[in-house]
């Protein structure tokens, strides 16, 4: 007789996002079939057994922000990194840190070989299917151009054919911002498509501004990066975002929310009844301006390892402030960012060294004999560094740490921010982001608090192909001890088990978190009600 279960989970402190129970998971087909009190052992005849050990056990990690495969032109005049994850790696280091689904970018780009956004999805299609994935995978549409006819002919096929429905727009980056009425025109076509927009909100010309003036002055080093991204300048990029999808009536997401202002800012929005969403992520809980001047000196260019943009906070005031946006639901998600440069590569943070002195001596140093060494030899431009961190792995140990084990959030409020409401605002829910019956058996189950030993993280801990981790040494007070994708056993107790094919693609539906906002049809602030008739 066939067996009732192929997996059962037992004696696990259940955790979805309104509750936490002791109960015990009955998995069949991929799908988790019941949640009961106890089994009998009838019941569990022929099943796979893990027994949770009265740890937590939680809907498996939903990163809604990675950055996979892609050549990130986060530099001046669209100078890049490369992205030194696959989705073999990448989703490798994901599924070792308690996540099963991931939201990666599919990047158009000003070129005419990138007009088409369909053409653009197939191409990262490809790279995954190339490698295959250990977690399941979707794509955000990254949109930099306003053709009338691709956003017209090519998002309804995107939404139906590809399930994709979010896109992600750009207020900084020469090559990849749109003007407020190139922005316009998208959310526009977006609204249409009930396409969620997502805002990378930096104001690009202060930036471009600031940058030139800390240049003039000879303040070069890594850690002027941040002091070329003020707070301000994701103050005024939040209110400016805020005031155009107001106009358009379409829900926006800011991604990578860092600092206090900007946090306000949405929290304001989100006082008057527009859907206005926000993403944090653990760099800006976890790193301030202090870490980028930790090795401060002119020729040390170790602090490149904690650039991104907008960078992190600039002290523990600001993020006590970040940490009430966490605790009181102004930030609705809490995603990774991974953006995996490596720092000893001249396609990575090194080139911020190299291409620097090939401005100032007109010809590259004699890459790269001994690059670790140059990198401690020579000065670099920040402005020359690509932005980003590597952190998908980390992701949910470091929310672990840093904020459930001290008691900042619940752990309902955890699995809210990491698992449901990824899939809530990106259509993906009751599929995934929940343990309900039906829901995909997405679990992440930690160690029991009692026996685990906290431990000091290293880099060679970690399953990325990145040669960094910003939270180098950083105390982990826990970390997953298995992940189970659709009912497979992928990670258990620091071994990878599943198989890189494992990972499918999945279809998303309209954002779920909307509905019940005062809609466009009343606009009761008088925007412009004659717009959306
Ligand atoms: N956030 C960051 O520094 N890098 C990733 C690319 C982006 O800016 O969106
Ligand atoms: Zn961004």
């Amino acid at each position: 007789m066939a067996s009732k279960f192929d997996l059962v989970v037992l004696n696990g402190k259940v955790v979805t996002a309104s509750d936490i129970c002791d109960y015990c998971i009955g998995i069949k087909d991929g799908k988790i079939q019941t949640l009961a009190e106890s089994f009998s052992e009838d019941e569990i005849a022929g099943a796979e057994v893990i027994d949770a050990e009265g740890a937590y056990v939680m809907p498996g990690g939903i990163d809604a922000h990675v950055h996979l495969c892609q050549d990130l032109k986060t530099g001046p005049h669209g100078l890049g990194g490369e992205c030194a994850d696959n989705f073999e790696t990448g989703s490798r280091s994901a599924v070792a840190g308690g996540t099963t689904t991931i939201i990666t970018f599919a990047t158009q780009t000003r070129g005419e070989e990138d007009r088409s956004l369909i053409k653009v999805v197939e191409s990262y299609n490809a790279r995954a299917e190339e490698t295959g994935s250990y977690v399941d995978y979707g794509f955000h549409i990254i949109i930099v151009r306003n053709d009338a006819d691709v956003l017209e002919t090519e998002l309804p096929i995107l939404k139906k054919d590809w399930g994709i429905s979010s896109c992600k727009l750009f207020l900084t980056y020469e090559t990849q911002r749109l003007t407020d009425s190139q922005l316009l025109d998208v959310m526009w076509a977006a609204r249409k498509n009930s396409i969620t927009t997502m805002i990378h909100a930096e104001n690009g010309d202060m930036i471009a501004w600031l940058t030139q003036k800390l240049e003039e002055k000879g303040m070069n080093a890594p850690y002027y990066h941040a002091l070329s991204r003020p707070p301000l300048v994701e103050g005024e990029a939040t209110n400016r975002a805020i005031a155009l999808a107001q106009l358009i009536q379409n829900p926006i997401l800011f991604v990578h929310v860092g600092s206090a202002l900007g946090a306000a800012n949405v929290r304001r929005a989100q006082n008057m009844g527009l859907p206005v969403y926000a993403e944090t992520c653990p760099q800006y809980f976890h790193l301030t301006w202090n870490d980028l001047k930790r090795f401060h000196s002119p020729t040390c260019f170790e602090n490149s390892k904690m650039i991104c943009s907008p960078p992190p906070p600039p002290d523990a005031s600001d993020q006590e402030d970040l940490f009430v946006g966490l605790h009181n639901g102004t930030f609705t998600i809490y995603s990774s960012d991974h953006c995996p440069f490596r720092y000893n590569d001249p396609h990575g943070k090194a080139s911020g060294v190299l291409e620097h002195a090939k401005s100032m001596e007109g010809e590259s140093p004699h890459a790269c004999d001994d690059l670790h060494d140059l990198l401690t030899r020579k000065e670099g431009s920040f402005k020359l560094i690509p932005n980003g961190i590597p952190g998908v792995e980390t992701r949910l140990p470091l929310l672990y740490s840093g904020a459930l084990s001290t008691g900042r959030i619940s752990p309902q409020r955890f699995v809210e921010l990491t698992s449901t409401n990824p899939a809530k605002l990106y259509g993906l829910y009751p599929k995934k982001g929940t343990l309900m019956p039906g829901s995909d058996a997405d679990l992440v189950i930690w160690h029991p608090e009692k026996t685990f030993e906290p431990f000091h993280l290293t880099n060679a801990q970690l399953h990325h192909n990145v040669d960094y981790t910003p939270y180098e040494g950083f105390k982990m007070l826990n970390w997953p001890r298995y992940t189970i994708l659709r009912g497979k056993v992928m990670w258990a107790n620091g071994k990878i088990l599943g198989k890189v094919r494992d990972g499918q693609y999945v279809k998303r539906g309209p954002s779920q978190l909307s509905q019940g906002l005062p809609g466009a049809d009343r606009d009761p602030r008088r925007v412009a009600a004659w717009l959306y008739e």
